[in-house]
């Protein structure tokens, strides 16, 4: 039977600008993606009879609605054998914790799938298929280090230094339409001209957030004591970046115990694509 298994990485946005609202109600948004060297891991085996099945941490998200189903349906038309697929999931993300977990896995679904059912379609191909499933799945299925632009498909790869960071999930849930439909979102950040110091930009998402949920804020406050700290995505995952694992594992040592987190270095190529390479060179 042949298999694969791939990780589908966090990432983070360094910052979110949102520069104006589309007739479709999608935003233009200005953000700077970088993955971590931490995710969810994903088993893929080919099976013999024609069925998508995911075994292992699928929570309450019923099959039809996981991200995985949808990316594994959507190569269908594109199989080469009538082979079906058998994911094992190890979930190591917060869902709707802003740092892409369900897009991820949608992606690094769609690149396993593509090699075992030799789909044989191109990394713009994948691309232009995940972006059906959410905003964040072309930049997985890419795997470099970007800026995007439009709805976040536009991607521009960007090599930046490795850092360390330690995220906290402050154990709430954000609901991304939520905070996109509300009307106190900010909606008019001037596009960037070139500086992208994280002190230069922000997440025009965060303000909302934290008012509307305090422990949003909280976490920041807690946070900004060890080093520039932000919140990721529509949130409520918040990081801060630090120079080295120890200073970071020392921050994850400190978190108070209602809060959950982790501690990974920012790699500019995304390690589902690091680890898809290795497979490759040991089929041939
Ligand atoms: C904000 C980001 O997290 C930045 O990484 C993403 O762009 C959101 O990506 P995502 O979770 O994959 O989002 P999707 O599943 O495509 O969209 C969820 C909802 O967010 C809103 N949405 C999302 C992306 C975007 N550029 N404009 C939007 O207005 C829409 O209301 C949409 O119904
Ligand atoms: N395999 C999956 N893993 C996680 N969430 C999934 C999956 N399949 C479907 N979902 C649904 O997608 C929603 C968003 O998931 P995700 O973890 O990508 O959000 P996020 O971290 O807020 O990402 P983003 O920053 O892209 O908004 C979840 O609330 C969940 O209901």
């Amino acid at each position: 039977m042949t298999s694969l298994s791939l990780m589908a990485p966090a990432k983070l946005n360094l910052f979110l600008h949102i520069n104006a609202q589309r007739a479709d109600g999608y935003h233009e948004l200005e953000t700077l993606f970088t993955f971590l060297e931490f995710g969810d891991e994903l088993t893929f085996s080919c099976t013999e009879h024609d069925k998508v099945e995911i075994i292992g941490d699928t929570g309450d998200i019923p099959l039809e609605d996981n991200l995985i189903y949808k990316a594994a349906l959507a190569l269908r038309p594109f199989r080469r054998a009538e082979t079906g697929i058998l994911v094992s999931l190890s979930k190591k993300l917060p869902m709707g914790g802003g740092v892409g977990g369900g897009s991820s896995d949608a992606a690094t679904t769609l690149l396993a799938i593509n090699q075992l059912w030799q789909c044989h379609l191109s990394l713009q191909e994948l691309a232009e298929i995940g972006l059906k499933l959410g905003a964040d799945v072309p930049v997985f299925v890419n795997g470099k280090t970007a800026l995007a632009q439009g709805v976040g498909e536009k991607l521009t790869a960007v090599k930046l230094p490795q850092r360390w960071f330690c995220v906290v999930f402050p154990s709430v849930h954000v609901s991304t339409g939520a905070i996109f439909t509300h009307p106190d979102l900010p909606r008019n950040t001037a596009k960037l001209t070139s500086d992208w110091q994280l002190a230069n930009t922000s997440n025009d998402c965060e303000a909302l957030v934290k008012k509307l949920y305090p422990e949003v804020e909280k976490t920041l406050v807690w946070l900004l004591k060890y080093g520039p700290s932000r919140m990721t995505g529509t949130g409520a995952c918040c990081f801060v970046e630090l120079d080295s694992a120890d200073a970071a594992q020392r921050v994850l040592s400190s978190l108070p115990s209602y809060w959950q987190g982790f501690v990974a270095p920012s790699t500019n190529i995304s390690p589902a694509h690091t680890q898809l390479d290795s497979w490759l060179k040991m089929q041939k």
